[in-house]
C-alpha cells in the first residue's frame, strides 16, 4: 500500500516546490520590471516578467521606432529581458560621452556564437573583442589607411570612376551592379593591388558570398546557437555546424588567396602598390605578424564595399528624386570643371554645393543607421543611471541625422543646410564613421572614393525618375542600409560628356600595370 501512495506524494511535493519557485522568480522579475523608470537602469518601455521589454525592440530596420522613443524616454532607452540588456543611445552627446570619452569600457563588441566563433568572423577586426589582437590589427592598418597614404591611390580611384561611368553608359539599366562592382574593385585594388575585371571574378564572388552569409548569421535570432551556446558542441553533421564550417573555409580562402598573391608578386618584384605591400615593406614580417596582416587586410572587403556602394547608390536615388538640387550640382560642375575634362580630386574644394550634397546624402539616409554595436566591459554609471556590465550598446545614428533641433526640415533633402552658416546641422563626417577607439579606420579611403565616384557621376550623367514607373524610396534594413533595386533613367548629359568618358577609357593608362 505504502508503495502506491509514496510516488504520487513525492510528485506533488516536487510540483508544489516547482510552482513556488516559479512564482518567486516571476515576482522578482516582475518587481524588477516594474521599477519606476529612471530610478536604476535608464528608462525604457514597460516590461513583463522574465521577458522584460526586450520584445519591444524589433531587430531589423528599427532606427525609426528607436528615434521615436527619444520623445518618450530621452537620449537613453534601456531594454532588458531573457538575460540581455540593450542600451540605445539617441544623441550625439551620449555617443561622444560613452563611446569616446569612456572608450576603455565601451569598445568591446557583442559576441555571436555562430558568426564570430563557429564561422570564424572574430578573426576580422570588426567582430574582434577589445583585445590585444584587435589592437595589433588596428595598428597594422593605421598608417596604410591614413589620409596621406590614401592619396597614393588617387590615380586608381579615378580610373575606377571612369570605368564605372563607361559601364553605366553601356548598360544604364544595370547601374546598381556597376556601382557594386566598382566598390568591390576599389577595396580589392587598394588592399592587394589586384585588378578585378568582372563581377564573375572569383575574388569578388567569394567575398560577396562570405559577406552575405556572415552578415545573415550576425543578425541575432538567425541561429538558435546564439541563444544556446552549448549547441556549438553538437556534431559536425548538424546543418548549422555544416554551414559554419563551409563559411569558415570560404572566409579563410578569401583572406589567404589574395594575400599569398601579394607575397608571391613581392618575391618576384612585380607587386603593385597596395596596403598589404606597404605594410610588409615597412613593418615587421615574422610569421605571427604575417597572420595579423592577413586578417587585418581580410577585414576590409566586408566593411568597405557595402558601405561605399550604399553611399553612391543613395546619391543616385537622391538625384533622381530631386531634380532642382541635381541642376544646381550640374551648374556648379560646369562652372568649375567644364565639359572639356573629367573632375579631379583637386576640384573638391571648389565644389561646395556638391560637397553639401554628399553630406546631405549621408544625413538623409545614413549608411550604417545603428552603427556597429558595442558591449560594456564593466558596470558603469551615467547621468545617475546604472549601465550593467555586458550591456549591448546601440548608437542610433539615425537619431543624430534626424535631430529636430535644427532650422531645416530633417525629413527633406536640403543640401543648403550644410552651406548656411547659421545652421545647427552637424557634419556627418563627425558621426557616420562611428566613435572613439573603434572609429572606422577606412574613413579617409571612404571619403575619397565616395567623392570621386559621385563627382564623375554628376559630371557625366543626368538622373531622372521614370514617370511610367515612379520611384518610392525603399531601403534594405540590415546593418548596412542601401536602396533596394530601383529603376531610374540615367543618360549622358551630352555628346561631349559621353565622348569625355570614352576618350578617358581609350587613353586608359591602366594604373595597375604602370
Ligand atoms: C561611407 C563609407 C563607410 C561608412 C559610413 C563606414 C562606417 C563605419 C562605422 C559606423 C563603423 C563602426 C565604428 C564604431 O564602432 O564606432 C565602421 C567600422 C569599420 N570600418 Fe567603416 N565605414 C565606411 C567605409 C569603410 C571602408 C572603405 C573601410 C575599409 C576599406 C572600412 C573599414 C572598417 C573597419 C575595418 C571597421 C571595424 C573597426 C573596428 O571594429 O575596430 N569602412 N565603419
Amino acid at each position: 500500500m505504502s508503495d502506491g501512495s509514496a510516488v504520487p506524494l513525492n510528485s506533488q511535493v516536487i510540483f508544489i516546490y516547482l510552482t513556488l519557485l516559479c512564482v518567486a522568480v516571476l515576482l522578482i522579475t516582475w518587481s524588477r520590471a516594474s521599477i519606476p523608470t529612471g530610478s536604476k537602469n535608464p528608462p525604457g518601455p514597460h516590461g513583463w516578467p522574465i521577458i522584460g521589454n526586450i520584445l519591444n525592440l524589433s531587430l531589423k530596420g528599427s532606427w525609426n521606432s528607436l528615434t521615436a522613443f527619444r520623445k518618450i524616454y530621452g537620449d537613453l532607452v534601456f531594454f532588458h529581458g531573457l538575460g540581455n540588456n540593450i542600451l540605445v543611445l539617441n544623441s550625439l552627446d551620449t555617443m561622444n560621452d560613452l563611446l569616446d570619452k569612456r572608450g576603455q569600457l565601451y569598445s568591446d563588441r557583442p559576441f555571436f556564437t555562430m558568426a564570430s566563433e563557429l564561422m570564424g568572423a572574430d578573426q576580422t577586426m570588426i567582430f574582434k573583442s577589445y583585445c590585444e589582437e584587435w589592437r595589433e590589427q588596428r595598428k597594422i592598418v593605421r598608417g596604410a589607411l591614413s589620409p596621406s597614404s590614401v592619396k597614393k591611390y588617387h590615380p586608381m580611384l579615378k580610373d575606377f570612376a571612369v570605368h564605372m561611368c563607361g559601364d553605366i553608359i553601356e548598360r544604364p539599366l544595370d547601374f546598381c551592379s556597376s556601382v557594386r562592382l566598382t566598390a568591390g574593385k576599389i577595396v580589392i585594388g587598394f588592399t592587394y593591388g589586384i585588378r578585378i575585371e568582372s563581377a564573375e571574378d572569383e575574388y569578388i564572388t567569394d567575398e560577396e558570398e562570405v559577406t552575405e552569409r556572415v552578415g545573415r548569421a550576425a543578425v541575432p535570432g538567425t541561429y538558435l546557437c546564439d541563444f544556446v551556446p552549448m549547441m556549438k558542441y553538437l556534431p559536425e553533421w548538424v546543418p548549422f555546424r555544416k554551414e559554419a564550417r563551409a563559411v569558415r573555409e570560404l572566409a579563410e580562402r578569401c583572406a589567404s588567396r589574395p594575400f599569398e598573391t601579394v607575397l608571391r608578386n613581392m618575391s618576384q618584384g612585380i607587386a603593385t602598390t597596395s596596403l598589404v605591400k606597404d605594410i610588409l615593406t615597412t613593418g615587421k614580417t615574422e610569421s605571427k605578424h604575417l597572420n595579423g596582416v592577413k586578417w587585418a587586410a581580410g577585414s576590409l572587403y566586408a566593411a568597405g564595399t557595402e558601405t561605399t556602394y550604399a553611399s553612391v547608390l543613395t546619391f543616385i536615388m537622391a538625384m533622381a528624386l530631386h531634380p532642382k538640387q541635381q541642376q544646381l550640382a550640374h551648374d556648379e560642375i560646369d562652372r568649375v570643371v567644364g565639359p572639356g575634362r573629367l573632375p579631379q580630386f583637386e576640384d573638391r574644394e571648389n565644389l561646395p554645393y556638391l560637397n553639401a550634397i554628399i553630406k546631405e546624402t549621408a544625413r538623409w539616409h545614413p549608411v550604417v543607421p545603428l552603427s556597429v554595436a558595442r558591449r560594456t566591459l564593466a558596470d558603469d554609471w551615467y547621468k545617475g543611471f546604472h549601465i550593467p556590465k555586458g550591456t549591448i550598446i546601440v548608437p542610433n545614428l539615425w537619431a543624430v541625422a534626424f535631430s529636430e533641433n535644427v532650422r531645416y526640415d530633417p525629413q527633406a533633402f536640403i543640401p543648403e543646410r550644410f552651406l548656411d552658416e547659421g545652421s545647427l546641422e552637424i557634419n556627418p563626417a563627425t558621426w557616420q564613421f562611428g566613435f572613439g577607439r573603434r572609429i572606422c579606420p577606412g574613413k579617409a579611403l571612404a571619403e575619397e572614393s565616395v567623392f570621386i565616384l559621385i563627382a564623375h557621376l554628376i559630371w557625366t550623367f543626368s538622373f531622372a525618375v521614370d514617370e511610367s514607373e515612379g520611384l518610392a524610396p525603399e531601403f534594405t534594413e540590415d546593418l548596412v542600409s542601401y536602396p533596394k533595386p530601383f529603376k531610374c533613367l540615367i543618360s549622358p548629359r551630352s555628346e561631349r560628356h559621353h565622348a569625355g568618358v570614352q576618350d578617358a577609357l581609350a587613353g586608359d593608362d591602366n594604373w595597375f600595370l604602370s
